[in-house]
């Protein structure tokens, strides 16, 4: 791929070359059957309550990630972008996410302070704590907070599509990452990471070795994400191996 798009001819930003060539762990992390059971009405809530539990502490994990990412985007120093503007709307969202999940929780009986992280929890924590190392590239950065954001969009989002069974009550969970706000914000993620990649892949910073290297770098780290949320799932439907199988 030369990077020149021919006149006439549109041509893929980069994370549409991403989610095309890597479409399979993308399927499986978008529709997934812990999601597809959501979909379907045919969830089990023992499996909703353990996932509520477990990303109540990916969530709580997740804030001084994209806290990491503002550091990154303001150390920049482009003001103009409006990065730190799109950055600072998701640390907003994430503080009414987790009063969510603390009146979730307690309507479903679930004792947050109880909870204790499974491994594929505790794995994609670690992740995120690289991740928020000042080494790491601000494009690495951003194409991983736009993945992780873009996979629960996508995958709540079909739960709410016409034709879906969602139960009332699981609905409103759902609207949360499903809603066209959110898929707007993560569309103003997509067009920051998109925007870093172009940059970095067409030589226009200096250090072009270097650039190259935070592409492909942000490549492996757009697949680590899918790989760790269908982790995150299995371990929510019990299919991890570590609990008891499904009759
Ligand atoms: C495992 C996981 N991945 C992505 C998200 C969505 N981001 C913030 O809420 C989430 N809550 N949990």
């Amino acid at each position: 791929m030369d990077g020149k798009s021919k006149p006439g001819v549109p041509y893929d930003v980069m994370t549409d070359t991403w989610v095309k060539k890597h479409r399979l762990i993308y399927i499986g992390a978008t529709r997934h059957p812990f999601i597809l059971s959501i979909r379907d009405g045919t969830v089990d809530l023992s499996a909703f309550k353990r996932w509520l539990g477990q990303d109540y502490i990916f969530v709580r994990a997740f804030v001084p990630f994209v806290a990491s990412v503002l550091i990154k985007a303001y150390k920049k120093g482009d003001e103009s972008s409006g990065d730190m503007e799109v950055i600072l709307s998701g640390l907003g969202s994430l503080n009414d996410e987790i009063a969510w999940f603390k009146q979730e929780a307690s309507k479903w009986g679930v004792d947050l302070s109880q909870v204790a992280p499974e491994k594929p929890t505790q794995d994609y924590c670690r992740f995120l704590e690289e991740l928020m190392r000042p080494e790491v590239d601000y494009t690495v950065a951003m194409a991983a907070f736009w993945a992780i954001e873009a996979v629960y969009q996508e995958s709540f989002a079909h739960c709410l599509e016409e034709g879906s069974k969602t139960s009332t009550e699981l609905q409103e969970a759902c609207q949360r990452w499903g809603n066209d706000g959110f898929g707007r914000y993560c569309s103003s993620l997509r067009n920051i990471a998109d925007r870093q990649l172009e940059k970095v892949a067409s030589g226009s910073v200096p250090l072009v070795k270097v650039s190259e290297d935070a592409v492909s770098k942000a490549e492996v780290t757009f697949l680590r994400v899918l790989e760790y949320e269908v982790d995150f799932w299995n371990m929510s439907c019990g299919t991890d191996g570590h609990s008891a199988p499904k009759p």
